[in-house]
């Protein structure tokens, strides 16, 4: 708390300071109200401004009016920027929902065959609105005294006209309209309780509803006599009435006939395919073999033509060849005994069927179970993720709050498979935590990380394998595969990093911070491809997840949107998160008898001590795989800087900020213009925050990590200060260039409209605001005290 007050408190005597500099005319008015911003931040600005610049009302009348103005314009702007974005969100929505509604109504319609077609989704959705009103009392309660009201008003209005029979939704007529979907009626013909049904409506496009005549395919190879005249009498009266009750909700049935030896079902839905343009048939399942081969044959030739057969399962209770005598045996067969005990025996196609679980076996036949200690670590079930949930909310949340970076205890949620497998709500745990006295801010931050993951995945379609910033897919890599098994395997010889990577191996799982320590060791110190990294997580994970840690590996990679700001050091780290070396005896047990301050450096240690310890290095647990590691983070800055020298156009030259190609859905999104317009358009490169580190390398490629005074390395407790000034000057300077951007906007449009109303221009401030901070300038002082270097 303290820390934020001094900050805040350094921050205003810095603008006091500047204010100096306006008086006396090094500074404009401008410039010094962007500097204010960017040091004190929004909230400060607005709270602490005029409180500031206060003594000028009566010392500088005209300084106070001219500093008085930018402020209120520059707050009363923010607020009518955010009015006119929400007026714009609401029009848009509005705009979509009128656009949703009117394609409802299409009523453009040329096949004859199916001039009767409606569009049963709409339809559907009046219904359940319907059914629901009736179903609830307090809905009704509502409708009634909505028509009391409507009652009241009628002599008023004009009475609508009276709907005669059905809106006709025809098939899509524009070009770029979801083609409709054939929902294949057969021996279902039903609206209720209909796999089908749901399955077509869940395709979202137009539904066109059929029954095809085909009694030769009904009839089969031999004399089934499966379709008598009674069976067809009954036929044609079920058809009627399903077509009633489609019509009914505004659609309707199309009738088609296959009944000459050279036609068939699959030809009559070819043609009807190409009249519709239907890209997807739905249909119930039918099991007489002759009709299921039939369906087999309409499948695949179907698929041939890339056209979609979805068969769902209605007719049985169990698909007949679905059922097996496994585990009950011969006997009795034919009973419906017996029939049932396979049923029961064998729920469905049997899950050990998938072969999602299945061990590997050794030559001798032996099982190799590697999952043993993946089912002792967790209970999979959805009660399982209830309890965790608990335990976490009644106790582990607290502590999450002040130290989730604790390996050695486990401190944060362990929900994230659970999370995964959707076997718990995102939403729930969102709901439950904000319920948590602490109402925990960091935990709920983790579930935005998450959404944020999938947001980029959908914005980089190829964020797991292709590295986001251009540069950095040259970068140097090593192909040293020893390095990467003795990663993957927890043999290092840096106890942090195996223990690490045994508890991955061994559980399928380890918390967020050992996560970093791993990622940064493989990347910053053994120079091997962040893609190693990622799949090596996605096969030995229980929570892998595409989304999460292709943008973690990313950015971890050092080329994802967001940099990380620092490099965790396989040593030092170990005194955050395990200070006595408890997490390291458990997964490492042959170190477990070395005392706590040689735990983590066994090589460190003198040889009666490793001795006693019954540790022999290179025998019971392994030498360094590499010793010189402020040497090889050296060269990994030195790649980097390379690169980015290479590739300078990705470079920006104000900031030196990393540049990235803008996606065209954001940048429609942006400009307001149609995808397409934006692809074929010129590239936008947009500046990202970049590591500190990365920007002073610039200046000077070759020098060693030790001599950059942004190195990134993370030294426990000792440099989380520095992590966080670190921070503060990159948003900072990010701030600031975007705040000068916007001044400047406003010059142009200031100078342009006194152009074109012939004002005279007004005279060119003395002082300019910078853009980036320099050495010599006073903004460069980070209220903690440490000064930011000249680029
Ligand atoms: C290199 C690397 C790879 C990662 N790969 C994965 C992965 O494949 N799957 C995965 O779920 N998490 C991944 N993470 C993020 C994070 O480490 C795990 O979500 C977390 O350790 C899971 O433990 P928890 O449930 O106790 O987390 P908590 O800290 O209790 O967080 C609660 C939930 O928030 C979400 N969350 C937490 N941190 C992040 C994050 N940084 N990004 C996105 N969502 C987050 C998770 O769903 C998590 O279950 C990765 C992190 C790194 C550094």
């Amino acid at each position: 708390m303290s820390s934020s007050k001094d900050s805040g408190d350094n921050g205003v005597s810095l603008v006091r300071k500047m204010l100096r500099e306006v008086l006396v005319g090094r500074e404009d008015p401008d410039g010094f109200f962007a500097l204010c911003v960017s040091v004190l931040g929004h909230q400060d600005t607005r709270a602490q401004f005029l409180t500031v610049i206060r003594p000028l009302a009566t010392a500088n009348v005209a300084l106070h009016s001219t500093l008085t103005a930018i402020y209120e314009e520059y707050f009363s702007n923010i607020e009518d920027d955010e009015l006119q974005l929400a007026m714009t969100l609401s029009l848009l929505e509005a705009d979509e929902a009128s656009k949703q509604s009117s394609t409802k109504v299409n009523p453009t319609h040329s096949s004859e065959d199916v001039s009767a077609v409606q569009n049963m989704s709409s339809s559907f959705t009046q219904r359940n609105e319907q059914s629901f009103k009736q179903s609830s009392p307090r809905q009704q309660d509502i409708s009634e005294s909505v028509m009391e009201q409507e009652k009241s008003k009628r002599y008023r209005r004009k009475k609508p006209k009276k709907v005669t029979g059905h809106q006709v939704v025809g098939l899509p007529s524009a070009p770029s309209s979801q083609p409709p979907v054939l929902l294949w009626f057969r021996r279902d013909l039903r609206l209720c309780d209909n796999p089908a049904i749901i399955g077509a409506l869940e395709v979202g496009a137009p539904v066109i509803p059929v029954f095809i005549w085909a009694p030769d395919e009904e009839e089969g190879p031999g004399t089934t006599v499966a379709m008598g005249g009674a069976c067809k009498f009954w036929l044609h009266q079920a058809l009627s009435c399903l077509r009633q009750s489609l019509e009914r909700i505004g659609s309707s049935l199309v009738f088609l006939k296959a009944e000459s030896p050279s036609d068939s079902s699959l030809q009559t839905l070819k043609q009807l395919l190409q009249e519709t343009g239907a890209k997807t048939v739905v249909a119930n399942a039918v099991y007489e073999p002759w009709l299921k081969e039939r369906d087999d044959l309409v499948l695949s030739a179907l698929r041939k033509q890339g056209v979609d057969l979805r068969m769902y399962h209605s007719y049985c209770l169990r698909d007949p060849y679905s059922v097996t005598t496994r585990g009950v045996g011969l006997r009795g067969i034919g009973s419906v005994s017996h029939f049932m005990s396979c049923c029961k025996q064998n729920p469905g196609p049997p899950l050990d069927a998938l072969e999602l679980a299945k061990m590997p076996r050794r030559k001798d036949g032996t099982i190799i179970d590697w999952a043993a200690n993946i089912r002792k670590s967790w209970n999979f079930s959805e009660e399982g993720a209830l309890a965790q949930l608990n335990n976490f909310l009644q106790d582990g949340v607290y502590k999450y709050e002040r130290e989730s970076g604790r390996a050695d205890s486990p401190n944060t949620s362990g929900l994230s498979p659970y999370l995964h497998f959707g076997q718990l709500s995102p939403r729930w745990l969102l709901w439950d935590a904000k319920g948590a006295k602490c109402r925990p801010p960091k935990f709920q931050r983790k579930l935005a990380w998450r959404d944020l993951a999938y947001w980029q995945l959908s914005l980089f379609p190829d964020l797991p394998w292709e590295s986001l910033r251009p540069p950095y897919k040259a970068l140097r890599w090593s192909s040293e595969s020893a390095h990467l098994k003795a990663w993957q395997r927890g043999r290092t010889g840096y106890p942090l990093v195996d223990a690490a990577m045994r508890q991955l191996w061994l559980s399928g799982w380890m918390n967020n911070y050992m996560r970093h320590v791993v990622a940064s060791f493989l990347i910053a110190y053994l120079h091997l491809p962040w893609q190693e990294g990622y799949r090596w997580f996605q096969d030995t994970l229980v929570d892998a997840d595409v989304a999460i840690d292709a943008m973690m590996w990313q950015n971890g990679g050092m080329c994802g949107l967001d940099h990380w700001n620092f490099v965790m050091h396989p040593v030092d780290a170990a005194m955050t998160c395990d200070p006595c070396g408890a997490y390291v005896r458990q997964w490492c047990p042959e170190l477990a008898d070395l005392p706590d301050e040689l735990i983590h450096k066994p090589w460190k240690s003198p040889a009666s001590m490793l001795r006693r310890a019954g540790v022999i290095l290179g025998q019971t647990y392994p030498e360094r795989i590499i010793t010189d590691l402020e040497e090889r983070r050296s060269q990994s800055l030195k790649d980097v800087a390379q690169v980015r020298l290479q590739f300078i156009q990705y470079v920006d030259k104000f900031s030196g900020c990393d540049l990235v190609p803008v996606p065209p859905r954001l940048l429609s999104e942006s400009l307001g213009l149609h995808e397409d317009a934006v692809a074929r358009g010129k590239q936008f490169l947009l500046p990202l925050i970049t590591r500190m580190e990365f920007k002073h390398q610039l200046e000077d490629p070759d020098s060693d990590a030790d001599s950059n005074p942004f190195n990134a390395v993370l030294k426990g407790y000792v440099s989380r200060k520095r992590d966080e000034t670190v921070a503060f000057l990159n948003e900072r300077d990010f701030t600031a260039s975007v705040m000068n951007e916007g001044a400047q906007r406003r010059e142009r449009i200031d100078m342009n409209y006194r152009r074109m109303e012939g004002l005279p221009q007004p005279r060119e401030p003395r002082g300019k605001s910078r853009r980036t901070p320099t050495a010599k300038d006073k903004f460069s002082i980070v209220p903690g005290g440490v000064r930011n270097t000249p680029r």
